[in-house]
């Protein structure tokens, strides 16, 4: 991975203590359950990094996706782009600056694109809305996009129908690309398709990374795929980041027991011959556990884990995890006070 390191150069985007609950589905009108969906969760995305979002299903993974690229606004926490709060710049700001500033790529690029459109519209639109350049330039611009990402001239006249799952992605990859965005936010961009294009897809994300100097959030429950692309890693657990670090601590030096569960499932990632069975399912979103949501399937779990959500543990390297019983490892501090909410 060539991104930068440095930890101490200014975000491109950072959440500070970001929630975000949803009204329950099945609540009813007169029911005032919420899902928390997101619970006090910190990350930064700096300039030309992938940052890895992995956890299972329901933990929070999408709705972080739309926080970060403004879909979704936070219910306490904030947002900041390059050190202006999202939600406190004019909403022409946000859709127009900001909004041209990230591309985002769905799961799947059947539904994400317009099936009526012949792929020259479909890349021409952003560029369209936006009123970038000349019709020429704009012309040329489509044009680029499409070598950009591999795809041959004759595409262009294609419907998306007419292209394979791959080509379709592609495509959808451009579109993001359109309005060479600075961040790239790729929820789950390659589970849709076939498992043989799916190295090419990934290969392609990290190479435009690398040439355009893209940031980048992936997400995926499939640890091995972030491990393979990321720099840096958070692991999310029912809304909660519980360990975060750069990806060889996360996946090599992991500590909070849930990313030791999900890398044992991976074994060629750790160097343990035994499986870690979770027990029973994810605890419900409407009413997570008091303390750690993970203790209610956790081997380490004790009293003392149910009490708060631990505070965050780790040294001055950026790794960190949520855990008052981590795998062992060295001596790490406690580096900020709970988030208990
Ligand atoms: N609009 C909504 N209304 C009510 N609940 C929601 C809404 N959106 C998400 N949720 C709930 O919030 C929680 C987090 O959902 P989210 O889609 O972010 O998880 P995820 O990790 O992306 O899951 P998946 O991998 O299945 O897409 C889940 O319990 C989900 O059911």
């Amino acid at each position: 991975m060539t991104a930068p390191e440095d930890t101490t150069m200014e975000p491109l985007v950072r959440l500070d203590r970001v929630h975000v609950r949803h009204r329950a589905r099945s609540g009813g009108i007169l029911r005032r359950d919420s899902v928390h969906a997101l619970t006090d969760a910190s990350l930064e995305v700096r300039p030309g990094e992938i940052l890895g979002l992995v956890g299972e299903s329901g933990c929070g993974k999408s709705t972080l996706a739309r926080v970060v690229t403004g879909l979704q606004r936070p219910t306490e926490g904030q947002v900041y782009f390059k050190g202006q709060e999202l939600w406190e710049m004019p909403a022409a700001q946000r859709r127009t600056g900001f909004g041209a500033s990230v591309g985002v790529i769905f799961q799947d690029p059947s539904t994400a694109l317009n099936p009526r459109l012949p792929v020259r519209r479909i890349l021409r639109d952003p560029l369209d809305v936006h009123g970038r350049g000349t019709r020429e330039g704009r012309e040329r611009r489509v044009e680029e996009l499409l070598d950009l990402v591999g795809l041959p001239g004759h595409t262009l006249e294609a419907l998306p129908g007419q292209l394979s799952g791959g080509q379709r992605q592609r495509v959808a990859i451009a579109r993001a690309l359109a309005l060479e965005p600075e961040l790239i936010v790729a929820d789950e961009p390659t589970s849709a398709l076939d498992v043989s294009v799916r190295a090419q897809i990934l290969n392609l994300l990290v190479d435009l990374r690398d040439r355009l100097g893209l940031a980048m959030v992936f997400i995926s429950h499939d640890v091995q795929t972030v491990r393979h692309l990321s720099d840096r890693i958070a692991v999310l657990y029912l809304g909660r980041v519980v360990e975060e670090g750069r990806a060889a601590q996360v996946t090599g030096d992991s500590r909070h027991p849930y990313t030791e569960a999900l890398l044992s499932a991976t074994p060629s990632l750790l160097e343990r011959p035994e499986r870690i069975v979770l027990h029973g399912p994810v605890p419900s979103a409407t009413n997570p556990p008091s303390g750690c949501p993970f203790r209610t399937r956790c081997w380490k779990a004790d009293d003392a884990c149910a009490a708060a959500f631990p505070a965050a543990h780790g040294g001055t390297d950026g790794h960190r995890w949520h855990c008052v019983h981590p795998q062992p490892g060295g001596e790490a501090a406690v580096v900020s006070a709970a988030g208990a909410v």
